[in-house]
């Protein structure tokens, strides 16, 4: 593999608080999101029992919103078998990002600035030598306690997170405001209680610089950027970087090891509709990993994690393993087809069965946390879950962060704080917990495998968007939509029932 001349780790580009209000990502992607469904492409609506569910292939998930409009790569990473499959067209739509958003912001990485002038229109094409970009997606998270409410106002903005049916998706950013304003002080009090802000920033920084190094030492020079869904440094700053950077193969790496519509299909949509109005970026060749809860090396280190805590207890093997992985709207996988459930009750049953050859037989119990607002969410719940192993007599217990690889809010102040006190309280008298994977070098370097598997099938993702479906978007229609529908939005939204509702569910 030819070595790119530049290899560096983007990272930290903070804006001035001032800039905030002009780069917010969610209004440069509001209209292209208007247009999306999910509702024909149901792939696992059946529920069962944890314990009773064989290892297998998560058969069919690669059609998920199969079309067969243009085609961009998709590999699902198994190591063993490294199936790859083509999924596109659904998620490309889109108005573009014409202008550089982050305007002068540092990177703190000392390898490359954010804002430096853009030649608009290069072709790959004319680039010599080989660069290869590694982009990292995550969630992102508030870094100051002043940042929380504009942050949630991302989250719940995003119509992958807030599903509202077609005809009234114009209140999605009414409603994201509101919602946003009563979950605030909440989320305020948890990200208090972890010192004041997430250190996903900071850790997913790490691990962009621990996979660049992995690389490295597997002879592969590579840039590695961080993409943030809702927070700094956002997916678009990333971007603009690699386009800057003049990369010349990308592979997309999502930090949640189960594909999931709020998750990695939110964030991928964002990309593809940059990369759509963009004549460079659609002839980039891309590889996305879709997800990669499969891959032996993940599934080894988390088995070396828990094995490691259950030796912390007295009497190991009667230790209850219990994992606690974030929840999804049951919307989500019964109408709109998200894999994620039948890849959670997958991957958990890999790592039992690995523990199991490492003569680990303990019990194992999945439940999902976090839930918000007045639907129905993925059960068992987290907290229902633990009140009842306590009361059936269960003393030791072990907590494993499932879903996420790195420690966040929902690790620090959920599991450590309020479930190991209710758990407590509920008589189970041993708590333990299994530290997320942040840098563990195994995984680190099985992060580093999954980049190197995938780059050969990286291949070009679209052809940019044409003359005519950029004139689709009219910003006077739009505006009078927006303006009625806010009108309407709190006009519903501040009938009693609704308040009542979001009281008991948001605050
Ligand atoms: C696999 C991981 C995640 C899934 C699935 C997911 C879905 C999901 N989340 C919300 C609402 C919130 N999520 C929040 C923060 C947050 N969520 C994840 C991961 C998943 N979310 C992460 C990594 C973080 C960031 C944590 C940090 O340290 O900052 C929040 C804000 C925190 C809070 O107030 O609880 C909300 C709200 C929904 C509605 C959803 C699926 C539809
Ligand atoms: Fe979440």
């Amino acid at each position: 593999m030819e070595a790119a001349s530049y290899s560096g780790v983007l990272s930290r580009a903070k804006l001035p608080a001032s800039n905030h209000h002009k780069f917010n990502p969610t209004h440069l992607y509001m209209k292209s999101m208007i247009s999306l469904s999910y509702s024909n492409s149901r792939v696992c609506t059946h529920t069962r029992s944890i314990t009773s569910v064989p290892c297998r292939a998560s058969e069919g998930l690669h059609d998920l919103h199969k079309t067969s409009a243009q085609a961009l790569t998709f590999v699902s990473s198994d190591s063993s078998s490294k199936r790859t499959s083509i999924v596109g067209g659904s998620y490309l739509c889109g108005p573009v990002m014409r202008r550089n958003p982050a305007g002068k912001a540092l990177c703190t990485g000392g390898v490359a600035t954010y804002g430096e002038n853009v030649v608009e229109d290069q072709s790959h094409s004319h680039a010599t030598e080989d660069k290869v970009g590694v982009l990292l997606l995550n969630l992102g998270g508030p870094e100051t306690l002043h940042d929380v409410q504009p942050f949630l106002f991302n989250l719940f903005a995003d119509p992958d997170i807030i599903r509202l049916p077609r005809l009234f998706r114009f209140l999605q950013w009414p409603l994201a405001k509101l919602i946003s304003i009563l979950r605030a002080p909440k989320s305020k009090e948890g990200y208090a209680a972890i010192g004041g802000g997430s250190p996903l920033r900071k850790i997913t920084d790490e691990q962009a610089n621990a996979v660049k190094m992995a690389l490295e030492a597997k002879n592969l020079s590579v840039s590695v950027y961080v993409g943030m869904r809702y927070w700094y440094p956002f997916t678009e700053e990333a971007v603009q970087q690699i386009k800057r950077d003049r990369i010349t193969r990308l592979v997309v790496l999502p930090l949640y090891p189960q594909f999931s519509i709020s998750t990695t299909g939110s964030s991928i949509r964002v990309l593809q509709s940059i990369f759509r109005g963009d004549a460079y970026l659609s002839r980039l060749p891309v590889s996305i990993i879709r997800s990669w809860y499969q891959r032996e090396g993940y599934i080894n280190s988390m088995a070396d994690l828990i094995q490691k805590e259950l030796e912390e207890f007295q009497k190991p093997e009667e230790v209850m393993i219990f994992f606690s992985a974030h929840g999804v709207p049951v919307s989500y996988v019964e109408d709109a087809g998200d894999p994620y459930k039948d890849q959670m009750e997958e991957c958990i049953c890999l790592i039992m069965k690995k523990l199991k050859d490492r003569g680990i037989n303990n019990d194992h119990t999945l439940a999902y946390q976090s839930r918000v607002g007045p639907v129905q969410w993925l059960k068992p719940y987290t907290d229902e879950v633990l009140v009842e192993l306590g009361q059936k007599g269960v003393k030791s217990l072990l907590a494993i962060p499932v879903s996420f690889v790195s420690e966040h809010i929902e690790t620090l102040e959920e599991i450590d704080m309020e479930y190991k006190h209710l758990a407590l309280e509920s008589g189970i008298e041993n708590w333990g917990r299994v530290p997320a994977l942040n840098c563990t070098p195994s995984f680190i370097a099985d992060l580093a495998d999954a980049v190197l598997e995938a780059l050969p099938s990286a291949s070009a993702m679209s052809t940019p968007m044409s003359i005519s479906e950029e004139d689709d978007y009219d910003p006077v229609k739009y505006a009078i939509k927006m303006f009625f529908g806010s009108i309407l939005a709190f006009v519903l939204l501040l009938s009693p029932r609704m308040i009542h509702a979001f009281r008991n569910h948001l605050l």
